[in-house]
């Protein structure tokens, strides 16, 4: 039966009956089956396995490891000698942080801030790897095995990327389930550190109606580490740059940490509720450059979209949708349509006034963690390590960008941020200046 819908109803699309996420076979042929990339009964079964480890154990771990890596981090790279740091690639230190925190507290990768997670094989880091591997995937669909063995660097690069991370996989998972059979990971620690990835293995060795195979094992293990780390990066490092290039609001970030740690105490898990306006920012960042810029839908039942259009004077039209065809959700046009989000350019964290309990993402609009069923998993996750950082940072220092000559705040993020469709892949390196605060 064919079913009507107006597109958008009031928001924006939210996960509507007749859609499903639709199966990434591209990236499932190469990576393997995952929480992501099927859909129907086996969506369920993966969810089934991977959702209880998301648990208040998990974020306590997540918060604790953030403290710790913060330190380490202020430790090695000397920052607490130092009246002022620039930093000229932001988003690899935030790059650096975020894997840190997925390694460790997800699969028990563990590295300190120099250590051997910074560089694996031939100078490429596992996030480097991960990158490369991501960014290079297409390519190695169309390239036959011979290929690599032409001397092109970038081909030699993938191929040492590829080898690394696979390789850097399959021997955690052996040895985890040397862990798990030596029965050293009991039952009660699938409900904290190690929870994901231990969910994973012990999903392939005991069988049964929730079985992974070895494939979907490491295609779960690949998605975490990837999709755990670089999406709350690119956040990390463009909210941080918004905060420098609007003064006030970092004020207004930097007062909320002064109240919520009296006598510049280290925050913990409890307080995370308590950063409300840090969370204002970080969801007003993720409108304006949200690292997942497209989200894709199958359509279940034939479907007619009734559109509203200013650009044809208000006019409405109908789209039909048959059952099959492929939806493509522009993350980035919905959260900078006028509708939506008055005055869209602005980054105006007070917009998100009305919206301050922390299991909202308010608006249907807003799809930073996708909606609906298939929405993000690893969202909390997310907020506590980021709320963490930036706590962490700002409590101690000022951060501040170089706006050249007569250029105001606005040209600085237009020029710098670039403002494409590609969104936060699009930008060069952020470079930012901390500075101490007097207080410390
Ligand atoms: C700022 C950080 C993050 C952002 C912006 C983000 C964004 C998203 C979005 C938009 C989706 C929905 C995709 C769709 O509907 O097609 C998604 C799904 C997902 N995310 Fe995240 N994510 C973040 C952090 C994380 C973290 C830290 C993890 C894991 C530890 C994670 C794991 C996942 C998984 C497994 C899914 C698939 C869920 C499913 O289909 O059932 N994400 N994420």
């Amino acid at each position: 039966m064919p079913l009507t819908k107006s597109w958008p109803p009031q928001g924006a699309p939210k996960c509507p009956t007749s859609f499903h996420a639709s199966k990434s076979s591209i990236f499932r042929r190469l990576f393997g089956a995952n929480v992501a990339t099927v859909r129907k009964e086996p969506w369920k079964r993966h969810r089934r396995v991977v959702g209880p480890a998301f648990s208040k154990k998990l974020y306590l771990s997540v918060w604790k490891e953030s403290m710790q890596t913060f330190r380490d981090m202020v430790d090695v790279e000397g920052w607490d000698k130092k009246q002022s740091v620039t930093v000229s690639a932001l988003g690899d230190l935030t790059a650096k942080f975020t894997i840190n925190i997925i390694a460790s507290c997800a699969f028990d990768f563990h590295s300190p801030w120099p250590g051997s997670i910074a560089k694996l094989r031939q100078g490429l880091s596992l996030r480097e790897c991960l990158t490369v591997v991501v960014e290079g995937f297409p390519l190695c669909l169309l390239t036959p095995r011979w290929v690599y063995l032409l001397p092109i660097r970038a081909l030699k690069r993938l191929d040492i990327a590829f080898n690394t991370t696979f390789s850097l996989l399959r021997a955690q998972i052996a040895l985890r389930r040397e862990k798990i059979a030596s029965e050293e990971v009991t039952g009660g620690e699938t409900q904290g550190k190690d929870a994901i990835f231990n969910s994973i293995v012990k999903a392939n060795i005991d069988g049964g109606k929730f079985a992974f195979d070895e494939e979907e094992v490491i295609g779960n293990t690949f998605l975490m580490l990837f999709a755990g780390h670089e999406t709350a990066s690119r956040t990390l490092s463009a909210m941080l740059t918004l905060l420098a290039l609007y003064g006030e609001e970092q004020d207004k970030v930097y007062q909320e940490i002064k109240r919520t740690l009296p006598g510049g105490r280290d925050p913990t898990f409890e307080d995370l509720e308590s950063f409300i306006q840090t969370r204002k920012c970080i969801q007003e960042t993720m409108r304006l450059y949200p690292p997942v810029t497209l989200l894709v839908r199958e359509v279940i039942h034939d479907t007619q979209l009734n559109v509203t259009n200013k650009a044809t004077d208000g006019a409405s039209y109908s789209v039909a949708l048959k059952k099959g065809a492929r939806v493509v959700c522009n993350v980035v046009a919905i959260h900078r349509n006028p509708r939506h989000f008055p005055d869209p350019d602005a980054f105006k964290p007070s917009r998100w006034d009305d919206n301050d309990s922390d299991d909202s993402v308010g608006t249907d609009a807003f799809l930073g963690f996708g909606q609906g069923p298939r929405a993000c998993i690893g969202r909390k996750f997310a907020l506590a390590e980021m709320t963490c950082f930036v706590a962490m940072l700002l409590r101690d220092w000022r951060v501040e960008v170089d706006l050249a000559e007569g250029e105001s705040p606005q040209q600085w993020q237009r020029r710098v941020m670039t403002d494409t469709a590609s969104g936060l892949r699009a930008m060069g390196p952020l470079s930012v200046r901390f500075v101490t605060r007097e207080a410390r």
